[in-house]
């Protein structure tokens, strides 16, 4: 596979070039700058900020490449150019690429029902150079159980990533906590994204698709 990757001065984007070690590197997009060998992508990684997204786009379009977006914080506006890209390849967006997250957020959205009306609240826990808050893996879990709660962020260390979501009543506490260990596991699960990306039909997927589509087919 060739890949683009926009962001890849950053950290996500040094753990997606150790996980692409057996693709190949064509294009690269940073606050410096942009490289490319000359080559078409077939997909194009994004792990940046939402400012990059319109060039992000514009290079889809350009090469006719499939899109993985894992960058936090876009808008509505951002999801809205996200569906128009989707209508002419397939692009892969997804606040968090572990299978754990995905995992969990399936199970609130089949069982929040039953705490309906517990207390419900989110937090979150990451390096001290994450820029945003709350984190999207947050944002991804409240809208899983269908209702909005208070979402807590704190910024310590070099934390890759921990989500605590708690619902209480009276008499008793259920929680729901991951951790991510390493933040390879984020570039791992890009990397599947990407498979699924480069030959998939045209559309808006999540990672939770993707990983659907892989059970199907075993
Ligand atoms: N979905 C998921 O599973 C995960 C998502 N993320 C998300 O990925 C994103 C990146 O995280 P992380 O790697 O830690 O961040 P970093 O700050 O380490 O890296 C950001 C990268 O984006 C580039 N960049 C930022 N702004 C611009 C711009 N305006 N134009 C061009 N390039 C730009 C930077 O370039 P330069 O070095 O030149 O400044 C750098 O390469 C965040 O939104 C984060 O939340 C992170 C982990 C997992
Ligand atoms: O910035 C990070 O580091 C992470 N960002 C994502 C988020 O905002 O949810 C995913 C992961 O938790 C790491």
């Amino acid at each position: 596979m060739r890949y683009g990757l926009v962001g890849s001065t950053g950290r996500m984007g040094q753990e997606i070039q150790k996980a692409f070690v057996d693709h190949t590197l064509c294009l690269t997009v940073n606050y410096e700058g942009s490289w490319s060998d000359g080559g078409k992508p077939d997909v194009i990684m994004d792990f940046s900020n939402p400012s990059c997204l319109p060039e992000t786009v514009r290079l889809c379009r350009e090469h006719g490449a499939a899109l993985v977006i894992g960058t936090t914080g876009l808008k509505d506006s951002d999801f809205e150019m996200l569906r128009e890209l989707a209508r002419q390849v397939a692009v892969v967006q997804s606040y968090n690429f572990s299978i754990g997250i995905n995992a969990l957020k399936i199970i609130l959205a089949n069982y929040s029902k039953f705490f309906e009306d517990w207390d419900l609240e989110i937090v979150e826990i990451h390096h001290n150079k994450k820029k945003d808050a709350p984190s999207g893996t947050a944002i991804m879990l409240q809208n899983a159980t269908g209702r909005p709660c208070p979402m807590h962020s704190l910024r310590i260390g070099g934390v890759p990533g921990d989500h605590n979501v708690i619902f209480s009543n009276e008499g008793e506490v259920l929680s729901f906590n991951h951790r991510a260990i390493s933040r390879s596991v984020f570039a791992y699960g890009a990397l599947r994204a990407a498979e699924f990306a480069a030959t998939a039909k045209p559309g808006l997927y999540s990672f939770e698709e993707v990983l659907q589509c892989s059970l199907k087919k075993s």
